[in-house]
């Protein structure tokens, strides 16, 4: 009951946050088999109660979604986003490349989904469950435009640095918005990637959750956890193997991630009153 409550007002607190900065938020899930863009305190009570039954739901599961439940991950947020005209999604972080994924071809349809729908994409950044180095030049292979905000690093979100350059930087909302009208001038299809670094005093121990990272890796192999059951299960595991630090510093950056976006929406907005252009 206590987790439940919590998760709304988490919920309602990142839309305040957007809010505050400016932005009108709109969160993104399916309810009874109905894509819903923007939802009631009633309707995210009811994805709350469901926590993980509601059904995972990647851009290629919308039709089938038939009836349910979906908690959407980065690919359907963001061609739903897209359908309805909103440039900027902010969330934790994506999906990517998963570690052996040269062998198991284990690639997140969110980075297709980056390669083909032109929405900007606020997250903070890649976390090291995955294959960053490979992720980043999957991201490339895709087209997508990847910039990393106030820093030449790219971040591996519960940390702020992950040993990779990012492929552009970017210093300001302002800036952002210039590259996402850029985006729309040249009538690229494909989406933007802003990675954000967790705030500093909320980045966790990384060697602390990069051991757990390892331990949650080995459990998922023998386990045999693989598809689209791996990432819940490594995202879970990770917090019970860091008596959840991983959670807190989770929800911290996302909400910078939104503090961040909604300047950046507001920003794009006031830019292209100018140009008359919307993505
Ligand atoms: O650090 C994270 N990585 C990934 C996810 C979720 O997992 C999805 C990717 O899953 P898969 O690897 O099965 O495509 C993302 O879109 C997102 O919904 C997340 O919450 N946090």
């Amino acid at each position: 009951m206590e987790c439940r409550i919590l998760r709304i007002l988490r919920q309602q607190r990142l839309e305040d946050h957007c809010e505050e900065n400016g932005a009108v938020p709109a969160t993104i899930a399916i309810l009874d088999g109905v894509p819903c863009i923007g939802l009631t305190t009633e309707e995210l009570e009811i994805l709350a109660r469901l926590g993980s039954k509601a059904r995972k739901t990647a851009s290629r599961d919308i039709y089938t979604c038939c009836r349910e439940n979906g908690a959407t991950t980065v690919s359907a947020t963001m061609y739903l986003a897209s359908k309805v005209g909103i440039p900027v999604f902010v969330t934790g972080g994506i999906g990517g490349v998963h570690r052996h994924g040269e062998n198991t071809m284990d690639i997140s349809s969110d980075l297709t989904e980056l390669g083909n729908t032109p929405v900007a994409v606020i997250s903070a950044g890649i976390k090291s469950i995955l294959d960053i180095p490979r992720t980043l030049e999957y991201l490339e292979t895709q087209r997508v435009t990847v910039a990393a905000y106030k820093t030449d690093e790219f971040p591996a979100f519960f940390t702020q640095t992950s040993g990779c350059k990012a492929p552009a930087r970017v210093e300001s909302p302002e800036h952002c918005a210039r590259v996402i009208d850029a985006n729309v001038r040249l009538e690229r299809k494909s989406g933007i990637l802003i990675a954000v670094p967790i705030p500093r005093e909320h980045s966790a121990s990384g060697s602390l959750i990069e051991s757990a990272i390892q331990q949650a890796l080995q459990e998922a192999r023998e386990k045999k956890i693989t598809g689209n059951a791996e990432t819940p299960f490594l995202l879970a595991r990770v917090n019970e193997l860091t008596g959840g630090a991983s959670l807190a510093s989770n929800i911290a950056l996302v909400k910078n991630n939104a503090s961040i976006g909604a300047k950046i929406a507001v920003s794009l907005s006031q830019l292209q009153k100018h140009s008359n252009k919307r993505l």
